[in-house]
């Protein structure tokens, strides 16, 4: 193995889009359309990065015919993979879109039991190929079975070996992974409160706990409004970034589009002030797209600078 980005996901998703016209509570729902793509964010953020031509491999775990789907979708769109197997069933994640409010509803399941021996012989394989990656990203639920600070065991072995890490995570792996200090991070505001229990109102407020992060040693703090947009702070910069006006198709993989923008930017080695464009443009073209389709290149380059941003 030796991809220059590695993305892990170890709860991968058959993500099943389903377009309703709109929601009636307790009653008959038709779908208009409805489509399946391979989920999960580490999933996402690989595909992503091959559109951006950048060389990463997507690993994980993966249980079952749905798991088989899922693999199968990144060979055809030329993504190395390497996935454990696992008893059981690679989880369906079901997003429900309403046309009236444009917005997407997410259903998702707890994913397989992953038995001790698949996480150890994984944990096996990632050490060595952490050694060829410079940058490794992990995203994610955790299945049943794979304990909580297993973010913190992965980043520890990444940072050991020089890799940097981006982590987009939730509640407590989201809190044990940043004990071992990844280089960046993706909280959306609700992840970040969440981390802190607490609310911010201002931006001000925001940057002032991404700056409690920085402190420990996070190089960069990404934190993702939905369609107010992002912030994006480092220990001497923080910037906001508003994105150009679009049609909400499904916001499922805007987050993870962000994270493989990031990823970018650190490779090409660009500015905060681009990095915080690249990062919203990326989320916000994403979400004007159908299902868990994610932005392209070109898609990026064209909105970059429609991007509004000013300092905090
Ligand atoms: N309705 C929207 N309109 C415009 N941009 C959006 C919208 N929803 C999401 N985005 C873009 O995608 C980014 C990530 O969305 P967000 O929902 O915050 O992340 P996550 O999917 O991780 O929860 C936002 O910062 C924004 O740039
Ligand atoms: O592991 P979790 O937290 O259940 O999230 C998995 C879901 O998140 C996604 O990766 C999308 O994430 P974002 O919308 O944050 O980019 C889906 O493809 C997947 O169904």
């Amino acid at each position: 193995m030796s991809s220059k980005v590695l993305t892990i996901t170890l709860n991968p998703a058959l993500d099943k889009t389903v377009t309703i016209e709109e929601f009636v509570s307790g009653g008959l729902n038709r779908i208009k359309a409805w489509r399946t793509d391979a989920g999960g964010k580490g999933i996402n953020v690989a595909k992503a990065l091959k559109h951006f031509v950048v060389d990463v491999a997507s690993w994980g775990l993966t249980a079952g015919h749905q798991g088989k789907i899922v693999t199968e979708q990144l060979t055809g769109l030329g993504i190395p993979g390497f996935f454990i197997e696992t008893e059981g069933e690679t989880r369906t994640n079901l997003k429900v879109y309403v046309e009236c409010t444009q917005e997407t509803t997410e259903l998702n399941e707890a994913g397989f039991t992953v038995s001790r021996k698949a996480l150890h012989e994984f944990i096996e394989r990632y050490t060595d190929a952490v050694r060829n990656a410079s940058i490794v990203v992990l995203g994610g639920s955790l299945p049943p079975g794979v304990p909580d600070d297993t973010y913190n065991t992965l980043i520890e072995i990444a940072n050991r070996a020089g890799a940097r890490t981006v982590l987009d995570a939730d509640g407590e792996p989201f809190r044990h992974g940043i004990e071992a200090v990844p280089y960046a991070i993706k909280p959306n505001i609700h992840e970040l409160e969440a981390l802190f229990n607490e609310t911010f109102q201002t931006d001000a407020e925001i940057v002032s706990a991404a700056r409690r992060l920085t402190g420990k040693g996070i190089a960069y703090v990404s934190v993702s409004l939905g369609a107010e947009g992002s912030i994006l702070v480092s220990e001497t910069e923080a910037v906001r970034a508003k994105p150009f006006p679009i049609v909400p198709l499904s916001t499922v993989g805007a987050g993870d589009s962000m994270v493989a923008a990031l990823v970018y930017c650190l490779l090409e080695g660009k500015p905060l002030v681009e990095m915080a464009r690249w990062t919203s443009a990326a989320g916000t073209v994403t979400a004007s797209k159908p299902g868990t389709e994610v932005c392209t290149l070109a898609e990026v380059e064209e909105k970059v600078s429609k991007v509004t941003i000013w300092p905090l």
